[in-house]
């Protein structure tokens, strides 16, 4: 289908049905976006054996059903414990799903705890909404308690009590401020330099990991991996970013220097996908959409 007719098939969808289509999209093209350091995009499979492209567009589409039913269950909801326990069971059936879908394989369990807070938010504001709106919205729901959450014991939560980070629980409860406050604008800013934007995005995700304590680098490659990440992120974007040869150059060189540590910054991919979906639906279009 033309993209505007796709569009406008979009717009007139029911909330929850095109929420769950730009959630799946913005996962969809996270992944495609190249290059990336050490992640899975177009040139293949980056620091994870276990992971491709095709897998991360199957997984995406697998988790299509728990937003969209994410989006149901708020709208008109309460933003009380009821809903909290009730997005949690969604999660852990999408969570279900992905693994079905993939075989077994942790594709995007940090995307979908970002996305599925997030798209319930945006339903609770009737479909759209600005993206610091929307993250002190998802943050209100992530600060409730879940009984049935699960037990400690998670890479990412084992990462948390190792190195004292706030992880990916953390970034929910404070509003995602490295989606809202760090991704967003740096795409934005990039946008209005004239960078393309592919090279926006890119300068978003290395604005991201330049910032973020990113509990899969810390879980695969410690603090040294974290920090190379970090270092080599905030350099490359002093370089010029993505859209010059200098800042492209830092950039390639980070993804050596992270597959060389078997480091993935899985947790800034999650959250580029974030400000995606926040810039779909609170954002000024991108060029050509
Ligand atoms: C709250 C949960 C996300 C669980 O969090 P927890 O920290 O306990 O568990 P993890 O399973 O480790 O998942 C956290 C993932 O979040 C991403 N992330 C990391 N740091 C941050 C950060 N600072 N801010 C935001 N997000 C962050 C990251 O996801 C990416 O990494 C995944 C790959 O990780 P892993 O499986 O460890 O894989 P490998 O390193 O490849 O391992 P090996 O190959 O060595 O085996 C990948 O998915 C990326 O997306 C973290 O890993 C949440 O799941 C939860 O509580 N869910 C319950 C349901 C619920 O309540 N839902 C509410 C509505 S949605
Ligand atoms: N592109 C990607 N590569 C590896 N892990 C990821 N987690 C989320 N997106 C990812």
């Amino acid at each position: 289908m033309p993209p505007l007719a796709a569009a406008a098939r979009l717009d007139a969808s029911p909330v929850p049905d095109r929420l769950a289509a730009l959630a799946v999209r913005a996962l969809v093209e996270e992944a495609e976006l190249t290059p990336k350091p050490a992640l899975v995009d177009r040139r293949g499979r980056g620091a994870h054996h276990d992971l491709d492209l095709a897998l991360m567009r199957r997984s995406a589409e697998a988790l299509r059903g728990a937003f969209a039913a994410m989006a149901e269950a708020a709208a008109g909801a309460p933003a009380g414990l009821a809903l909290r326990e009730r997005l949690g069971a969604l999660g852990r059936a999408g969570e279900r799903a992905m693994l079905a879908a993939t075989g077994g394989v942790n594709t995007h369990r940090g995307a979908l705890w970002a996305l599925g807070l997030l798209v319930a938010a945006a339903s609770q504001e009737g479909g759209a909404g600005a993206p610091a709106a929307l993250g002190a919205r998802a943050a209100m729901l992530a600060r409730l308690p879940d009984r049935f959450a699960p037990a400690a014991g998670s890479h990412g939560s084992l990462a948390c009590l190792r190195f004292r980070v706030a992880g990916a629980r953390g970034e929910a409860r404070a509003g995602f401020p490295h989606a809202v406050a760090v991704g967003w604008p740096a795409l934005r800013e990039a946008r209005a330099r004239g960078a393309g934007e592919e090279a926006a995005r890119l300068d978003a995700l290395l604005a991201i990991m330049a910032r973020l304590d990113d509990t899969c680098l810390l879980h695969r490659a410690g603090l040294r991996g974290l920090h190379a990440a970090q270092r080599g992120a905030a350099a490359a974007l002093a370089a010029g970013g993505a859209g010059t040869p200098e800042g492209r150059r830092a950039l390639l060189a980070l993804d050596a220097a992270l597959l060389a540590l078997r480091a993935s910054p899985g947790g800034s991919a999650d959250l580029l996908a974030a400000v995606l979906f926040l810039d779909a639906l609170g954002g000024e279009p991108p060029p050509g959409r």
